[in-house]
């Protein structure tokens, strides 16, 4: 029997980074994952020829310089690496009005082009972007580790002042107070809105300027890469160094309960797991959510006072209703961009089911699909409310109706998408529930109003003695990038309170 230092639940890339960063150290750590395969929102599956991506597909965090490139340095730092593919478009945005702007890898080219279309803003589009640079080049300046840990904070001060001050400024700013400062044109700034909602789901004056920063800049800098086999194998290749480095991973294994160490018997924090079994460890780190670890994992403790005000800050942005489709390569022009976001009515830009996400990976990698054919994952917002209370029939029936719906709005960018379709399958909010154990199937925290950038996300210490939290629901939020980066933050406050 394996006998762990430190227990994670869940094997999500916020869980892994964590785990690998303390198998790195020597420490002993065991990972516990639900599912079948590791990963979580960054997981895959097969059907028929086809390997699609559950969730993520745009990947930042893969350059080869700075320190930003927090998933090269966590593949490093376990001695495995893997290769990517390099996109030469973060997004070909098709917007109302016309509006039809690709985000080119160039920084130049991507100004000229949006400058293009707003002359009169030419001077505000680029002062606006350069102060995203700003805050981007105050990371990537820094050593990136757990802001809980004071002599990090110290150090790193001490090492970079002007970066360290740079960020103190941003961290309690929104984008769109910045935006507004240097750009008027009210279309242009539903295109800022638009920029921060296909990543943050909320738009310009409730996303942090920090992470805007990093996403706006880093996808010039370090630029969008696909890895080789599918999203899948960053994790599957996290936890070859996960093992190589002597810690373990389980499959199948669903946690029920952490009892706090004051509730144990033999005073160290304890986790129950479905089959009966319980395990103690000297730290536990949870990669579920905020609301399933302290609402689900700790349903028999009094809701800390800490959790209950993040509550009150942060409510569940919509989930996504997702359309994984198979289609023959006469669909797909050779030269279309992998990423594309589509929007007919700037009214619908937060509705369920408004703004619609396309990515094609195959366009980067075809291994990914049987030969002359594609993948086209399509998803949308969507909320739980949606989906509930509907009979088996009812539910199937609802799925084939989105769906079509979807197929047919994407023809406006795929004019014979229907007519090539290959394979099919919709994923809903309940979907993601079950398969990816979050809470309505939730993307991840949205404010519940406009806050003070991220001051208000909590870090990964939590109030509960040796119980730490990993993952989207901890600064800085949403992203693999921003995942990783809360699982560095994490090893790093954690191996320091084991004296490492
Ligand atoms: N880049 C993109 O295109 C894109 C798209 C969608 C999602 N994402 C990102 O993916 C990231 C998600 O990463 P994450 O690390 O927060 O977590 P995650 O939700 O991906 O992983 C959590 C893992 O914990 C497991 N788990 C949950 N409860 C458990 C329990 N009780 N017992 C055992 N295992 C349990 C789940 O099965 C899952 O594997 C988010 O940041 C999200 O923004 C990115
Ligand atoms: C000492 C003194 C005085 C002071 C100090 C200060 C400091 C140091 C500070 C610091 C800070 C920090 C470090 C921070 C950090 C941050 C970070 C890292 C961040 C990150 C972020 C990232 C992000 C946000 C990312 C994101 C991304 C995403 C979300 C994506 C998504 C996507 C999607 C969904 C999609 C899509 C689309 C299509 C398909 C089209």
């Amino acid at each position: 029997m394996f006998d762990a230092d430190v227990i994670v639940i869940g094997s999500g890339i916020g869980g892994l980074v964590t785990a690998t960063q303390l198998a790195a150290k020597g420490v002993k750590v065991l990972v516990l994952e639900k599912y079948l395969i590791p990963g979580g929102s960054a997981g895959y599956f097969e059907r028929e020829g086809y390997r699609f991506d559950v969730g993520a597909s745009m990947i930042f965090g893969f350059g080869k310089q700075g320190t930003t490139n927090l998933l090269t340095r966590a593949l490093d730092a376990v001695k495995v690496q893997l290769e990517t593919i390099p996109d030469d478009v973060q997004i070909h945005y098709h917007l109302p009005d016309r509006l039809d702007i690709k985000v080119d890898r160039s920084y130049e080219k991507f100004i000229q082009a949006l400058g293009d279309r707003f002359p009169h803003e030419r001077q505000g589009i680029r002062k606006f972007y350069d102060e995203c640079w700003k805050v981007f080049n105050c990371l990537n300046a820094i050593e990136l580790l757990s802001l809980e840990e004071f002599r990090y904070l110290m150090r790193v001060f001490f090492q970079n002042p002007m970066a360290c001050l740079g960020l103190v400024k941003y961290l309690p700013q929104n984008v769109g107070d910045v935006a507004k400062r240097y750009i008027s044109d009210p279309e242009l700034l539903k295109f800022i809105d638009m920029e921060c909602y296909c990543w943050s789901v909320v738009p310009a004056d409730k996303t942090p300027m920090i992470n805007a920063g990093m996403v706006f800049s880093d996808r010039h800098y370090g630029g969008i890469n696909y890895p080789k086999g599918g999203v899948g194998k960053i994790a599957e290749t996290l936890v070859d160094g996960l093992e190589k480095a002597g810690s373990e991973i389980r499959y199948g294994v669903r946690v029920t309960q952490v009892i706090p160490k004051s509730k144990a018997k033999n005073g160290a924090i304890v986790v129950k797991l479905s089959n009966g079994e319980t395990l103690t460890a000297q730290r536990v780190v949870s990669n579920a959510t905020r609301w399933d670890t302290f609402e689900y994992l700790l349903k028999d403790e009094t809701m800390p006072s800490s959790e209950q005000r993040w509550q009150q800050r942060y409510q569940k942005s919509p989930s996504f209703l997702s359309l994984h489709l198979g289609v023959k390569s006469e669909a797909i022009p050779s030269d279309s961009a992998c990423h594309h976001i589509l929007l007919e009515d700037w009214a619908d830009m937060q509705k369920s089911e408004g703004t619609i996400f396309v990515s094609i990976p195959t366009l980067l990698d075809p291994s990914l699909a049987p030969a002359e054919h594609h993948i086209v994952h399509t998803f949308t917002p969507s909320w739980i409310s949606d989906w509930e209370g509907l009979s088996p029939s009812e539910y199937e029936h609802r799925k084939e109706e989105a769906a079509s719906k979807l197929i047919a709005r994407l023809e406006r960018i795929f004019p014979t998408l229907s007519q090539n379709l290959d394979y099919q399958e919709v994923g809903t909010p309940r979907t993601h529930r079950r398969f990816l154990g979050r809470i309505d199937g939730t993307y991840g925290p949205i404010p519940q109003r406009k806050l003070m950038g991220l001051l208000g996300m909590p870090f990964n210490r939590t109030s509960i003695p040796d119980l730490y939290c990993v993952g989207d629901s901890t600064f800085p939020g949403q992203g693999l990038n921003a995942v990783a980066f809360s699982g560095f933050a994490c090893a790093h406050l954690v191996a320091s309170t084991l004296n490492l």
